[in-house]
């Protein structure tokens, strides 16, 4: 468990983070996700101790704290972040990276040779890593911090340049770290991805973070709530806000309109169908307000 205490952190005047506290328990994906300069790297690098805050602590399972050297050496071996991939040398092996991990973290060694195998890594993992093609580097990268195995895996971007094969792979992965009861935090722009298997997802603005679920009940909901259409032109929108009066209808910034039918029967969605095909709607789907949705209404991206 970690937790956050009235962490601040200025740059030039700028709160990056400010008055920040939360708990991260065992057992749980948390994800990051903000524009970027927002502040998730600046978040991860408090929790390593590699930026000091202006006020506030980050302790860990209730009583360790960064007061002492020593201290930093406990928590490091119990907290890590993913390598980058400008850490990698390039003129040694995948493999004598992750033997120099595993006994960094006096972890189990068999987890060198399952990991290479879970991430399909066995043709390369021999091979320097200066002829790994960016995938490669990044799969190293995160196979890296699988094999230190400490109790909380701070992650920045680790989809970064994966393909979809690859991106689900890891997402499987984290998955099963997590019900080992690792504590997962992943700063994250691929916000579909996230959604499938973050257990709580903030966002970050004006340097708070803050929960989405707070942001919109809804979210969480299984039922169908909204309708999506592409772009409706504002008069239709009028029109459909007078022709059923419990209904609104938001445009996002991202051109996507959201028809909100909460509470509604499958009798009167019928009605609002057939009402948007009358008025030549022929393109949209009914679902639930995603990740997505929410981050285009709360960063009001143009
Ligand atoms: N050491 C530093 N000194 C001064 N300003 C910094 C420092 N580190 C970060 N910043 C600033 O703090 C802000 C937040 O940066 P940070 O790297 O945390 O953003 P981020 O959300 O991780 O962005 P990205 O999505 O691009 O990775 C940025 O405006 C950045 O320029």
């Amino acid at each position: 468990m970690i937790e956050l205490k009235n962490i601040s952190v200025r740059f030039s005047g700028r709160d990056i983070l400010k008055d920040v506290s939360e708990i991260f328990h065992p057992g749980e994906i948390i994800g990051l996700v903000a524009p970027n300069g927002t502040g998730k790297s600046t978040l991860m690098n408090v929790i390593m101790n590699y930026i000091n805050p202006n006020s506030g602590k980050v302790i860990l399972n209730d009583w360790v704290e960064y007061t002492n050297e020593k201290n930093e050496v406990k928590i490091h071996q119990l907290v890590s972040m993913m390598p980058d991939q400008s850490d990698l040398y390039n003129q040694i092996s995948g493999k004598e990276h992750l033997k120099i991990y595993s006994s960094m973290w006096y972890s189990n060694p068999k987890l060198i040779d399952s990991t290479i195998k879970e991430l399909g890594m066995a043709s390369y993992i021999n091979k320097h890593t200066g002829k790994y093609s960016l995938g490669m580097r990044q799969r190293l990268c995160f196979a890296m911090q699988i094999v230190s195995d400490t109790q909380v895996m701070l992650m920045d971007e680790v989809m970064n340049g994966l393909d979809p094969t690859h991106v689900e792979l890891i997402s499987k992965i984290l998955v099963k770290k997590k019900s080992e009861g690792k504590t997962i935090i992943v700063a994250s722009h691929l916000l579909e991805n996230l959604e499938k298997y973050a257990d709580r997802i903030f966002f970050m603005k004006n340097g708070e973070l803050i929960h989405v679920n707070a942001l919109s009940p809804e979210f969480e909901e299984k039922e169908i709530t909204i309708v999506r259409v592409a772009e409706v032109p504002d008069m239709l929108k009028e029109k459909i806000s007078k022709e059923f009066s419990k209904i609104s209808v938001q445009h996002l910034p991202n051109g996507a309109t959201l028809i909100d039918v909460r509470g509604y029967d499958s009798e009167n969605l019928g009605n609002v169908v057939a009402f948007l095909k009358e008025n030549q709607i022929t393109q949209f789907s009914f679902g639930k307000v995603t990740l997505t949705d929410l981050y285009s209404m709360y960063y009001q991206e143009v």
